[in-house]
């Protein structure tokens, strides 16, 4: 396990694959998740890329820090933990709120970013009222007291089946976030809007999005595409909210794809 300590929270993270001369691919997790969600898309690009997980604050084993947050604040342990192990330039793979941390990353620093890839996200999530009602149950009632209602929108019927143990993992992954964290991070989410900064985006950036998806659905990331410059926009069929954990293969299909473009400007044999 590797820690650093970035804006004075301790933040959990992985490096694996390289050597370093390989081109860098950081991964952002969505809210109620750790990096864990990314594991069968890594075995699959390990040895071609340096590959960066971590778990954003208040999620996973890094800290809570201090509250509130901001999408901003989010944006700015990214930046220091790339900093601290000294990633000079990565694409930057971000799903959920971990596209919008994506997006204040390349605002603040955009000689970090080669790439942006954009995974059921987009330049607006939600609106302040869903959030506060969120924030709420989950203040009041734990974060057990959602994890049916998230579900149907982060996985398919086909995945949610009871017999399903992966199912079952995932449960227990979103009910045993802190919920400081994840209130914290929902209080972010509904702060957010890169509706404005989308149209500057000037790096390869592919948005993609899960077809059942019930968090972002494709005409919301279709929508954050076209304020993206030449920004591409591919659908996972048979996906939710979280297609590397439902179609890893045909994620990571579109993932090589896109970076192969974005270094070599066509399809490599
Ligand atoms: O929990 C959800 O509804 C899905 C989600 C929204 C923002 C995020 O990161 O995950």
């Amino acid at each position: 396990m590797q820690f650093a300590r970035v804006n004075d929270v301790t933040i959990h993270y992985q490096i694996i694959g390289g050597p370093a001369d390989k081109p860098v691919i950081v991964f952002a997790n969505s809210l109620g998740t750790d990096f864990r969600i990314w594991r069968d898309v890594i075995v699959r690009l390990a040895g071609d890329f340096a590959i960066v997980l971590y778990d954003k604050r208040g999620h996973g084993l890094s800290d809570v820090g201090q509250l509130p947050y901001s999408i901003d604040d989010h944006a700015s342990d990214l930046i220091g933990l790339l900093e601290t192990l000294e990633v000079e330039q990565a694409f930057i793979c971000g799903l959920s709120v971990g596209g919008l941390i994506a997006q204040s990353l390349y605002q603040q620093r955009p000689d970090l970013v080669r790439g942006l890839i954009l995974c059921d996200t987009a330049h607006k999530i939600g609106t302040a009222e869903t959030w506060n009602a969120r924030i709420e149950a989950v203040e009041n009632n734990g974060i057990g007291s959602i994890v049916d209602a998230v579900m149907e929108r982060w996985f398919t019927p086909a995945f949610r089946r009871p017999e399903n143990r992966a199912y079952a993992g995932y449960c227990n992954m979103l009910a045993r976030q802190p919920v400081e964290g994840y209130a914290a991070t929902c209080g972010a989410i509904r702060d957010a809007d890169f509706t404005k900064a989308a149209g500057k985006i000037a790096v390869p950036t592919i948005c993609i999005v899960g077809d059942q998806d019930g968090s972002t659905p494709p005409d919301l990331v279709r929508s954050t595409a076209q304020l993206i410059p030449n920004a591409r926009f591919e659908t996972i069929r048979d996906a939710g909210h979280i297609p590397c954990v439902e179609q890893p293969e045909a994620l990571t299909a579109v993932i090589r794809a896109f970076i192969d473009i974005a270094l070599h400007g066509e399809l490599s044999p």
